[in-house]
């Protein structure tokens, strides 16, 4: 599966040296253009290295000089493509150095449902005559494998997307400053108190990993190199953005978020006190808990009562609480403190982080910390991009013992 990526151009290739870094120094990079994609079960994600030392005697050597600077052009003087394709231009790294090479990686999402989209501007560009390879991951890698054959003639590089994940993680995390945080001064009744703190990620080991995509998966990481994938659960992003679109008839993340940011859940969910009349003392159960998710919604008033705004609220913060339960579950199972949550369902949703955050702190008597990474849901994506660059992990990938190395 994981054999080196052949292209079809016949450039000289550049070496580089990456201190720390899984990129080996003696490995040749490829010929421009770099791609990571990461396809996923809602968004794919597309990582573009945009090369700023890049000299016009470079560029001439390459057989098809106009696409690669048509498709350099399309993307990055764009910050949409066609109807649903949109670069975080807030998350663009500058001057990123890799493998010797410097420039800017921009970060481009679509809907994964939309592939037939890309694949069109793919033939459009003619980046197949540049490159008969894209380094893919994600289940999206396997589905379109076929379709990217018959429809654009390229072949689809296919990487384990935890694999690439934890390789990216510790990617961004090694190169960008300030890419982890936690929230601090949590206060469920004010959250507007919350704040932003940079965390040091320097020496993270263990941690938990929680990607919130579209389903969930949970893994423990002992070391750059060995991580295991302990848990899951398919209540996850999916989860939240299906149910809001039933019960809201909303139409995006974006306004599902929206909803729930002016809801308020307790008129749906069913709290402590509204069984005790107070807390449940005994057992150290605050009467503001949720004891029973959308537990009001059996009684006629109560439903009639409840706005659509609180609807998208409860789905929220019943998907976040049992994400939060399980991801502390594991961590009390292994004995682990940090848990890094990340995957696009906390794009834009700083209602769950807190909540998270507030919830991995109370239930643990501040034992757990919750983190977070700036570029939640494209660490696939890099890790993607690094084996392109970078074969020498590859055979690894193959071996597939019950704890895995990157
Ligand atoms: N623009 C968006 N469109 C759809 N879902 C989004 C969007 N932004 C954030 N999300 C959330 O992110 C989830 C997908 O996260 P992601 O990490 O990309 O997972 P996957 O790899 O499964 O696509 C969705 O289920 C949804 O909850
Ligand atoms: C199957 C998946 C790894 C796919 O990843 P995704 O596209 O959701 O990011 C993920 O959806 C998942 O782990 N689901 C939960 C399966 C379970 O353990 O119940």
């Amino acid at each position: 599966m994981d054999s080196k990526p052949k292209f079809i151009n016949g450039n000289t290739p550049t070496t580089g040296s990456e201190n720390g870094s899984d990129i080996d120094s003696d490995i040749a990079a490829p010929p421009m253009p770099w791609f990571g994609l990461d396809i996923g079960g809602t968004l794919t994600k597309l990582v573009y290295f945009e090369p700023t030392d890049i000299n016009t005697a470079e560029e001439e050597g390459y057989k098809e000089v106009e696409t690669l600077r048509t498709i350099r052009h399309y993307l990055t003087s764009n910050t949409a493509y066609g109807k649903t394709g949109i670069r975080d231009v807030h998350l663009t790294i500058k001057q990123f150095e890799i493998h010797q090479r410097v420039g800017n990686l921009h970060f481009i999402r679509f809907p994964t449902n939309d592939m037939h989209i890309f694949l069109q501007m793919v033939e459009a560009k003619k980046l197949s005559s540049l490159a008969d390879t894209i380094c893919s991951t994600g289940g999206g890698a396997f589905k379109f494998e076929q379709e990217f054959k018959d429809v654009v003639n390229m072949r689809l590089e296919k990487y384990d997307e935890l694999n690439c994940l934890i390789s990216g993680i510790h990617y961004i995390d090694s190169k960008i400053p300030n890419e982890c945080y936690y929230w601090s001064n949590l206060d469920p009744f004010n959250s507007e108190a919350c704040e932003k703190v940079p965390f040091d990620f320097r020496d993270p080991y263990p941690y938990l990993v929680v990607n919130i995509g579209s389903g969930v998966s949970i893994l423990t990481v002992h070391s750059r190199h060995k991580f295991q994938r302990v848990s899951g659960t398919s209540l996850g992003g999916g989860t939240f953005l299906g149910l809001c679109c039933l019960l809201t008839g909303c139409q995006t993340f974006e306004e599902a978020i929206e909803m729930a940011a002016s809801g308020d859940s307790t008129k749906v969910d069913k709290l402590v006190r509204d069984i005790y009349g107070g807390d449940y003392a005994r057992f150290g159960l605050p009467g503001s808990t949720v004891a029973s998710s959308f537990g009001h919604m059996n009684i006629s008033e109560k439903r009639d009562a409840a706005t659509k705004n609180d609807l998208a609220r409860s789905t929220l913060v019943t998907i976040t609480n049992n994400i939060g339960s399980i991801a502390r579950m594991c961590a009390l199972n292994h004995g682990i403190e940090r848990i890094v949550f990340v995957g696009n369902f906390l794009r834009v949703n700083p209602i769950a982080m807190k909540l998270l955050s507030y919830a991995m702190e109370y239930w643990s008597k501040g034992a757990l910390k919750a983190l977070f990474l700036e570029h939640e849901g494209y660490f696939g994506a890099v890790g993607a991009l690094m084996k392109l660059i970078s074969t020498k992990s590859d055979q690894k990938d193959k071996s597939e013992p019950s704890q895995f190395e990157v």
